[in-house]
């Protein structure tokens, strides 16, 4: 996947995205990191086809993912967001194999084997016959990602993954991500709040900051205290701490 000069502001809004250009590692685990408001969700969105830049493109095999027909991009991107409630009285199972309906093909069949093995991955395994409604917003995000991998895709993309998950729980998700990118080499593209999170897990990090991409790199050339301290406005430190190595750590001032 290719951002190629893209540009985005919505409806009766100033620019907000502004000329963004990067190529996202196949393959890899990919962070969105940067302050409120600097436009990750919105380049997630565009990355998913869900919105068309209102300049440039955004690439998937050399062709505009707006372009590509709903159900073609369904069984090459999924998205993890939180769904709408239309499922609440269904049990887990039965969410989870509603992923595979995204490719829009209402014959699209998925085993039980399959299922099992994504409810499996996502230590749903317990609460498979509970009805959504019944779950806790941690146990239900784990719900909307089985239900994207049950979609089978080549981009998994995911807007905040750990918002409602209690710190056990995220640990739990970052190494379901890190299994399913090692073994099945899903690209992972994702936002991410915790930077200490994005920067163990991510392959790359993209660094943005009042729309702008202000820096593309590998983790480890994006511990600089100075370029993280402009990025979000405040006192960073980075920190060695043992047998976990660098941690960044905001220093009120
Ligand atoms: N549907 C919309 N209509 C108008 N403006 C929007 C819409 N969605 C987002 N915005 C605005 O676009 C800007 C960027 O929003 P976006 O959600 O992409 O930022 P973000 O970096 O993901 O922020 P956060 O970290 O707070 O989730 C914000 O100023 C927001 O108010």
């Amino acid at each position: 996947m290719e951002l190629n000069q893209v540009s985005y502001h919505y409806p009766q809004q100033p620019a907000l995205l502004q000329k963004v250009s990067a190529t996202v590692p196949k393959g890899r685990i990919l962070s969105i990191i940067g302050p409120n408001g600097a436009g990750k969700s919105t380049l997630l969105k565009l990355m998913a086809g869900i919105i068309s830049p209102t300049n440039g493109e955004v690439l998937l095999n050399n062709q505009s993912v707006t372009t590509i027909p709903r159900k073609s991009l369904a069984t090459q991107i999924a998205v993890v967001s939180q769904q709408n409630d239309v499922f609440d009285d269904m049990p887990v199972i039965d969410v989870v194999k509603t992923g595979r309906l995204a490719h829009h093909n209402l014959l699209a069949t998925i085993s039980d084997a399959e299922v099992a093995k994504y409810i499996e991955a996502t230590m749903l395994s317990n609460l498979a016959h509970r009805p959504l409604s019944s779950l806790s917003g941690g146990q239900r995000q784990r719900v909307w990602l089985a239900s994207a991998l049950a979609q089978d895709p080549q981009y998994l993309l995911l807007d905040e993954p750990t918002t409602y998950l209690d710190i056990h729980y995220q640990a739990e998700l970052m190494a379901i991500l890190q299994r399913l990118n090692d073994q099945k080499h899903i690209t992972i593209i994702m936002v991410l709040h915790d930077i200490n999170q994005a920067f163990k897990i991510s392959d790359e990090l993209w660094l943005v900051k009042n729309g702008r991409l202000v820096q593309v790199g590998k983790p480890e050339d994006c511990y600089n205290r100075e370029l993280l301290a402009s990025i979000f406005d405040t006192n960073i430190q980075i920190v060695d701490v043992p047998n976990y190595g660098k941690y960044i750590v905001e220093i009120p001032s």
